[in-house]
């Protein structure tokens, strides 16, 4: 079956304070969208990718993408403006699909801000997808002791809850998604309340919601979400360890 992928690059980058949208702050001189669209096409299971980005930065990141193809590769790749929201942006990325590889069955979505994710990572979800599970994540075993909260009227907070951190597990992306559960609970998302929509922080999230199992592959330290300049540094380190 084809697959597409949605590469979320709209976000402002607000945490890192680099004077350009996250996505096109250069990570040992390529931009983070550019390692992403690589790390997509290099599996060899993506056949073509929509990436959203800001709106006043359309011709910017269409250059980077020459003939609208991932560079060095002949991976198409349609540019299309975001939303104010990572749930928006993906939702437009939905709707431009069948510009890049019509008729796809699968799609990934796969943030920018995780550029260092590896070919391997991809081929995972996807081969996971093939095998007949409906929505994939990677997913890493949690470090730290992870703490339910309540927040106080007095601005502080209190335990409400510590659990079992065997089974949690930190969420990476490419998420994978047959692309009929994808689009419908996109559709089922943009139906509800503006709070519900932007509470839920990742696709699989919004799968959940509609009853469905969510499978989970090994996620990789590479998949790291660059946030903070100190995950620019750690990923300019993965870089050159690699
Ligand atoms: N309106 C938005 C917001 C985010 N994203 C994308 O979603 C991914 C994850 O978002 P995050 O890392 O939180 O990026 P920003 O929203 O840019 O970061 P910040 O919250 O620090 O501004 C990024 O690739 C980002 O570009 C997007 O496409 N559209
Ligand atoms: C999709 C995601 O990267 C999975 O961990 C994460 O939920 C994105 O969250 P953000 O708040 O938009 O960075």
């Amino acid at each position: 079956m084809r697959c597409a992928a949605v590469l979320t690059a709209a976000g402002s980058g607000t945490r890192l304070g680099h004077a350009l949208p996250k996505a096109l702050v250069p990570l040992a001189g390529t931009p983070l969208v550019v390692r992403a669209a690589h790390g997509l096409a290099a599996s060899g299971v993506v056949d073509g990718v929509v990436v959203t980005c800001p709106g006043d930065h359309l011709d910017q990141v269409r250059g980077l993408f020459p003939g609208g193809r991932v560079p060095g590769t002949e991976v198409p790749v349609e540019v299309v403006t975001g939303g104010p929201t990572r749930q928006a942006s993906v939702a437009a990325g939905l709707a431009a699909l069948d510009d890049v590889a019509p008729g796809a069955g699968l799609v990934l979505v796969h943030d920018a801000a995780r550029c260092l994710a590896g070919p391997g990572l991809v081929r995972r979800v996807v081969a996971a997808l093939e095998d007949g599970s409906r929505a994939v994540v990677p997913g890493v075993p949690v470090a730290d002791t992870v703490k339910r909260v309540l927040a106080l009227p007095d601005g502080g907070e209190v335990v409400v809850e510590t659990p079992d951190r065997a089974a949690l597990r930190a969420v990476q992306t490419p998420q994978g998604f047959t692309r009929d559960l994808l689009e419908r609970a996109h559709r089922a998302a943009a139906d509800r309340a503006g709070d519900e929509r932007t509470a839920v922080s990742d696709d699989a999230g919004l799968v959940e919601l509609l009853g469905e199992q969510v499978h989970v592959v090994p996620g990789e330290d590479a998949a790291l979400k660059i946030t903070t300049p100190a995950d620019l540094d750690r990923a300019e380190r993965l870089l050159d360890r690699s």
